[in-house]
């Protein structure tokens, strides 16, 4: 295949604008999956991402494309992930790409997400084709969004595609634009092999994969290679691509994406990010990265059963692999015993990592509530970073605390700036600016403390503005803040698990909705629990769980030993997911409680 018939893209867009339905009418014109075999979001392998509706890996497939020039065209389409926690993964797959569809929702029109992702387009030189969807819709206004486009990101849209990607409508346009505006890899087949590695998985057989785009030279079996970054060495087994079946090729060419394997064992030899090259011609440099992101959220993770430690380290190493900004390290906590303390981009990120290790790994997990990383300058001079409340020193060696910012700017419609300038202030947020988008919306741009994002500032935003607002952060620096640590006691015992650092002027609020939420979240036991809230040794807030004595066997006159074994079975099933600390059960969604609550 010539090089000058290949394009690697992407498809960028904000979440639900419609790139996954984009990628499946794709496949479906180039007859890359039968028909009998498509089904919708096909590159959304992850059950998970199925179930969810929403793309959380990226996924490179090679497709062929017959273009009305009667050439053939060979594309690699690498679908991205549209959250704003996983921004990582866009900026990864878009480094392996020389150009990119950028999808705009013809009747929402351009989101806070849309720029984001044109603006990683832009750092990575890529070549952007704007495509306005959803043109079935009744309140489609292709025209009015084109204009957005311009204005707001400075594309030209006279040529762009109105499409239906639900329909198909128009689709085959866009396969001629990619052929024609989207330029061809620029390598050199001839040069020493540089190829990036953008993402890799483990399999159990062939050991590590790693997913790579070609940018100068070819790879071919038996080629010795070398990983530039941490200096492993191996031999090629096999080449190939995915179509999106899994298809071995005799060698992969300057330009190609697609997947190498090498009876790689070693996890750690593997980085998302490194430079693959020969041992015997090596290239000079290594490619660029990419941008090294750094966890925002990080929560403790526990096995359920203590003797599951080992099998949930060896789980996080193989999930890092697929992951490359899951950040770990072992931890103990007197409540829950050893663990992991993990390091998210977000929390949906938590979330997916967290559900991912119990389906894929077969793991039950507590996971406490997730703190964000808080700097706190001790009365000795010294500053320590603190990412587990538990890990706070006491009050009286503490001179300040200081928590990260974000500056947020949300695109929101005139008629709600309001409601979200009060969710802003209730948020501690401080204003920064508002701007005249068009006749309809308004960008408000405020910095906020990354801890009161990441709780429930998504959802909030959403029912404020009747979703019609969308939201893009960055962190911008910390400031100190009046912070201090709420203790949480069940039975007159600390858990540390369940502490939190809160607002000082929230800590009364937060402690009566927490022990309120706990009371009804931990099940009633044989005795009464006092739960209780402290600051600082000084109790701020009390409930009390009241006792029950409920005998499951009591039905059960004697006699039938095996029906008494089914029912204490499906109590033990019941408690799955809960932890026995001291003499009390506590079930996983006490440590999540803290997300969940109204503070007023
Ligand atoms: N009416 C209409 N609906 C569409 C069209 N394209 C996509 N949708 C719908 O919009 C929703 C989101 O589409 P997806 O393709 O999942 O969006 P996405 O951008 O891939 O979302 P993420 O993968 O979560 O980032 C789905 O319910 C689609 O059925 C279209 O052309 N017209």
């Amino acid at each position: 295949m010539d090089q000058k018939n290949i394009r690697n893209f992407s498809i960028i867009a904000h979440i639900d604008h419609g790139k996954s339905t984009l990628a499946d009418r794709i496949l479906e014109l180039t007859d890359t999956v039968e028909k009998r075999e498509m089904k919708d979001q096909i590159l959304d392998s992850m059950d998970l991402e199925r179930e969810r509706g929403i793309t959380i890996k990226l996924n490179a497939v090679q497709l062929i494309y017959h273009a009305k020039d009667g050439q053939d065209y060979v594309f690699h389409l690498i679908d991205t992930p549209g959250h704003v926690d996983f921004s990582y993964e866009v900026s990864r797959s878009l480094a392996a790409c020389d150009g990119a569809v950028l999808v705009v929702d013809a009747a929402q029109g351009v989101q806070a997400q849309t720029l984001a992702n044109v603006y990683l387009a832009l750092e990575n030189d890529l070549e952007i084709l704007p495509v306005l969807n959803k043109v079935d819709l009744p309140s489609a206004q292709p025209d009015v969004v084109k204009e957005e486009i311009e204005n707001l990101i400075g594309l030209d849209c006279s040529d762009a595609v109105e499409i239906s990607a639900k329909s198909g409508l128009h689709v085959d346009q866009v396969l001629e634009q990619i052929v024609h505006k989207l330029p061809a890899p620029k390598g050199n087949n001839d040069a020493p092999l540089q190829a990036l590695v953008f993402d890799s998985l483990y399999d159990s057989y062939r050991g590590v994969i790693a997913f790579i785009s070609v940018k100068n030279g070819t790879i071919k079996p038996k080629d010795k290679i070398r990983f530039m970054a941490t200096g492993a060495e191996y031999e090629v087994i096999d080449v190939g691509v995915r179509t999106p079946k899994e298809v071995i090729k005799s060698e992969l060419v300057t330009g190609e994406v697609g997947w190498v394997s090498a009876a790689i064992k070693n996890i750690e030899d593997v980085r998302v990010g490194d430079t693959i090259t020969k041992v015997e011609q090596p290239c000079e440099v290594a490619l660029h990265g990419y941008r090294e992101m750094n966890p925002m959220v990080y929560c403790g993770l526990y096995p359920v059963d203590n003797a599951r430690y080992d099998d949930l380290k060896e789980a996080l190493s193989k999930l890092k692999l697929n992951d490359a900004s899951l950040r770990f390290e072992p931890e103990t906590s007197q409540a829950l015993g050893f663990g992991f303390r993990c390091g998210f981009l977000g929390l949906l990120h938590m979330d997916v990592v967290e559900e991912r290790l119990e389906r894929e790994y077969n793991l039950d997990l507590i996971a406490t509530s997730p703190s964000v990383i808080y700097h706190v300058y001790k009365t000795d001079g010294t500053m320590l970073e603190i990412d587990n409340p538990a890990a706070l020193p006491p009050t009286q060696n503490i001179d300040h605390i200081e928590e990260p910012y974000v500056r947020a700017e949300i695109m929101v419609p005139k008629d709600y700036v309001g409601a979200m300038m009060d969710l802003c202030q209730k948020k501690r947020g401080e204003y920064i600016d508002l701007q005249v988008i068009d006749d309809l919306r308004m960008n408000m741009v405020y910095e906020l403390p990354l801890s009161e994002i990441i709780y429930d500032f998504f959802d909030k935003m959403k029912s404020y503005t009747k979703g019609y607002a969308s939201l893009d952060y960055h962190f911008s620096g910390y400031k100190t803040s009046a912070l201090v640590k709420m203790d949480i006691l069940l039975n007159g015992q600390i858990i540390d698990a369940l502490s939190t650092i809160v607002f000082k002027d929230f800590a009364y609020n937060r402690g009566n909705a927490m022990t309120i939420k706990l009371k009804d979240i931990i099940p009633k036991q044989q005795f009464e629990i006092p739960v209780q809230a402290a600051i600082g040794g000084k109790i701020i807030a009390r409930t009390n769980i009241k006792a029950l004595r409920k005998n499951v066997l009591a039905k059960c006159y004697g006699g039938d030993i095996s029906r008494k074994k089914k029912l204490l079975e499906k109590q033990k099933e019941g408690k799955k997911r809960m932890k026995k600390v001291g003499s009390v059960e506590i079930p996983q969604e006490a440590f999540m409680a803290v997300l969940s609550m109204d503070d007023q």
